[in-house]
């Protein structure tokens, strides 16, 4: 479960104001549920994940992961989080061209510190979590843009996160390919319990979720 209380995350604005990019944020997502957030560009969205993702310290406020604190958590274990209790997903899947699909996964693992081995059969694991084991051995340039999202996505899970933030995932997507993977996000949220959060312009995918959010000038509303 991904819990939000009150949160505020304020900018430097001109000489003396701030802007408040999330203003008395409370948000909760338990587990196996998929909250669409949608809102206005600069309305907050992105702020939103980086600050439930341990990206950014949010100037006050508290997020918990799991009745685990995040904010006031050391650096090291900031880090952990970021590693193991979160799957991050934004928009453009940055895969290295010349690593397989499978390599992309184990490369993210041997930067954990996991052996080898296991890595190969986790990665193995979460490609097929995607329906991506055929394409095991393919490079991103073999891959369509839905396929290369659903590495992106499999990468997500190679931790076993609790919680997933994905950040506009269909953005370069065409109609159909943006239905399949929202359906997959769906899918996985149901199937492992995670609590995510889905950024989303693309109002048609917005049924696909359990819930929508609105954000509008840091604030969300229920939809
Ligand atoms: N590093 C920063 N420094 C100053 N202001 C920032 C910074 N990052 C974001 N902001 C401001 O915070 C507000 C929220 O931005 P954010 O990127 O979270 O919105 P968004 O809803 O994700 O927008 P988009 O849909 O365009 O991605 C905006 O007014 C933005 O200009």
């Amino acid at each position: 479960m991904l819990t939000l209380e009150n949160l505020t995350l304020a900018y430097p604005d001109g000489e003396s104001g701030t802007l408040l990019a999330l203003d008395s944020v409370d948000l909760t997502v338990p587990d196996g549920q998929m909250v669409a957030l949608v809102g206005p560009s600069g309305s907050g969205k992105s702020s939103l994940l980086a600050v439930a993702g341990a990206l950014v310290t949010p100037t006050s406020g508290t997020v918990t992961i799991d009745d685990r604190p995040v904010t006031g958590a050391s650096a090291a274990e900031r880090t952990r989080i970021r590693r193991e209790d979160v799957g991050l997903v934004f928009q453009q899947p940055h895969l290295l061209p010349s690593l397989t699909a499978l390599e992309q996964l184990q490369l993210s693992e041997a930067l954990s510190g996991t052996r080898p081995r296991d890595s190969r059969s986790a990665a193995r694991e979460a490609l097929a979590a995607v329906g991506m084991e055929r394409a095991a051995d393919r490079r991103p340039h073999q891959l369509s843009g839905g396929m290369r999202q659903r590495v992106n996505i499999a990468r997500a899970l190679m931790g076993r996160p609790a919680v997933m933030l994905v950040d506009e995932p269909t953005a370069a997507l065409d109609q159909d390919r943006s239905a399949e993977v929202m359906d997959l996000l769906a899918r996985l949220t149901h199937e492992r319990g995670l609590a995510t959060v889905v950024v989303t312009h693309d109002l048609e995918s917005v049924p696909v979720a359990d819930r929508a959010v609105h954000m509008r000038d840091g604030r969300v509303s229920e939809h």
